[in-house]
């Protein structure tokens, strides 16, 4: 089995950081990276705040920029992706329990084991520029307990610890897999399932999700083309849709580049393009000039499939339940025709007999944990049952707005079978319509298994692990 994620080579025997003295508390040390990491780490526990959209404000607002943005970004997304490891490992190594340390004190502890584990930082610097930052702002009673947890964390390194404190792969290969690719048990459980493996593949499902994703845009049909966009942005052509463009992880913040801010290219999962384009070639017969998406927010897919539906002559209807998030679909569907409505897609008043109807419905969003550094530690096994609950209410809501004849697109970010298979198993048999073979609609995408619905995966296409289910009505 192939480990997908880049390791840092085993410290070299003899190399540990050099104790620390005690000492009174200093002055704020400058170490503007680490302390906007540190920053956001707190933001993102304290306030719930997002960890993608907090982190690019703080930089932005303080002008950090060049290495010390790259390593405040490495730092605070790793840190919040690896959280239960790094839990498991500061609690081995901490005289006290994990929720005796004060929160503040376990951000910093979370941000020194990250380097510790998982950069090429020396150890000595990562121990070194914690303890400093705790000496700062707690004093040295604080700083002499940091150093001592971090530096019994530096004497072995990510193997030796995972080696260490998980469950032995043969007994245990769920537990095992989780906690050496960092993610809760019951989200592995649930990778597992949709897979059918708890071996290689799921190994390779974990890492390709606990790895930093490429950014990918789609190119505007009819302002400019993937090809075009590739080569203003320096990125490369997207493999399967024939919109997108990948740049690399590094590459700056995306909203700065020239087609983005002036509406020509957006932001977008190729796998997300993927599914809106799989709902546009599906053949109807008779009119086909009346679309709808009954979650349309922040505006992704309406975009394309508005940009397509304009082209053809036709309208989408944009519904939206969150009044400043239908405000994001104005925005993205700005000079197309796409009329946007605040409503709730259960019942939203509007005239059926659509030709093509998208539910992108609201899901726990286990599908794309790689571009939400903090998502997988926030989510809980019961968020499950009633996103389930909502989504049925809402594909059978689709059905009854769409004409005979007409298609719905079914999709979700999330392989949790309860939210992919469970939901339309139920919603075929209770409503009575037909469920298409999905896989003709992706063309040239490989391993789309048995279907009839396509299940995508990063670790097999590159993408976030969008569902798509097909139903004729
Ligand atoms: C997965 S997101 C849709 C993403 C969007 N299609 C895109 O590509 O940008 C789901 C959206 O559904 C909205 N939503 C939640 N409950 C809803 C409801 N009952 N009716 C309509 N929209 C709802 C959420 O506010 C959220 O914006």
């Amino acid at each position: 089995m192939t480990d997908h994620r880049p390791r840092r080579p085993s410290r070299p025997r003899g190399t540990r950081p050099p104790r620390h003295r005690g000492g009174p508390a200093r002055p704020p040390v400058e170490d503007p990276a680490r302390s906007a990491a540190l920053e956001t780490l707190r933001a993102v526990r304290d306030r719930d705040a997002y960890a993608n959209l907090a982190l690019p404000a703080l930089l932005k607002q303080r002008r950090i920029s060049g290495r010390d943005a790259a390593l405040a970004t490495e730092l605070t997304y790793g840190a919040c992706r690896a959280q239960g490891l790094l839990d498991a490992v500061i609690g081995e190594c901490s005289a006290r329990p994990l929720d005796g340390i004060d929160p503040e004190l376990l951000d910093a502890l979370r941000l020194g084991a990250y380097q510790l584990l998982r950069t090429r930082i020396p150890a000595h610097a990562a121990v070194a520029s914690t303890v400093d930052i705790v000496r700062a702002e707690s004093g040295s009673r604080q700083a002499g307990f940091a150093n001592a947890v971090l530096r019994r964390i530096s004497e072995r390194d990510e193997q030796e610890w995972i080696d260490r404190l998980a469950p032995a792969r043969d007994d245990d290969p769920v537990g095992h897999l989780a906690l050496r690719y960092a993610h809760p048990r019951w989200i592995a459980q649930s990778f597992a399932d949709a897979l059918g493996s708890v071996g290689a593949e799921l190994e390779a499902a974990l890492a390709a999700d606990d790895a930093r994703p490429a950014v990918h845009l789609t190119a505007r049909p009819g302002e400019i083309s993937a090809e075009e966009l590739a080569a203003i942005t320096g990125g490369d052509e997207a493999p399967y849709s024939p919109y997108g463009v990948h740049l690399d992880s590094g590459a700056g913040d995306p909203g700065d580049l020239e087609p983005v801010r002036e509406g020509f290219a957006s932001v977008q999962d190729e796998g997300s393009q993927l599914v809106a384009v799989a709902l546009s070639r599906v053949e109807v017969q008779g009119p086909d000039l009346r679309w709808l998406d009954l979650c349309a927010g922040p505006g992704g897919k309406a975009n394309l499939l508005g940009s397509l539906v304009t082209m053809d002559g036709g309208t989408l209807d944009a519904v939206e339940q969150a009044p400043h998030r239908a405000d994001l679909v104005r925005r993205s569907t700005d000079g197309l025709s796409v009329e946007v409505h605040v409503a709730d897609g259960r019942d939203p008043g509007l005239e059926p007999g659509y030709d093509r109807v998208l539910v992108d419905a609201p899901c726990t969003g286990l599908g794309a944990l790689r571009r939400r550094p903090e998502a997988r530690w926030r989510r809980r096994p019961d968020d499950v049952a009633e996103l389930a609950k909502l989504q049925r209410e809402l594909l059978l809501s689709a059905v009854r707005l769409t004409r005979e004849g007409g298609v719905v697109a079914y999709v979700v970010c999330s392989p949790h079978l309860s939210e992919t298979e469970g939901v339309v198993s139920d919603v075929v048999r209770r409503a009575g319509v037909e469920q298409l073979d999905a896989r003709p609609y992706f063309p040239g995408v490989p391993d789309l298994g048995d279907g009839p619905a396509v299940q995508l995966w990063p670790h097999r296409h590159g993408t976030d692990a969008m569902f798509c289910a097909l139903l004729r009505v």
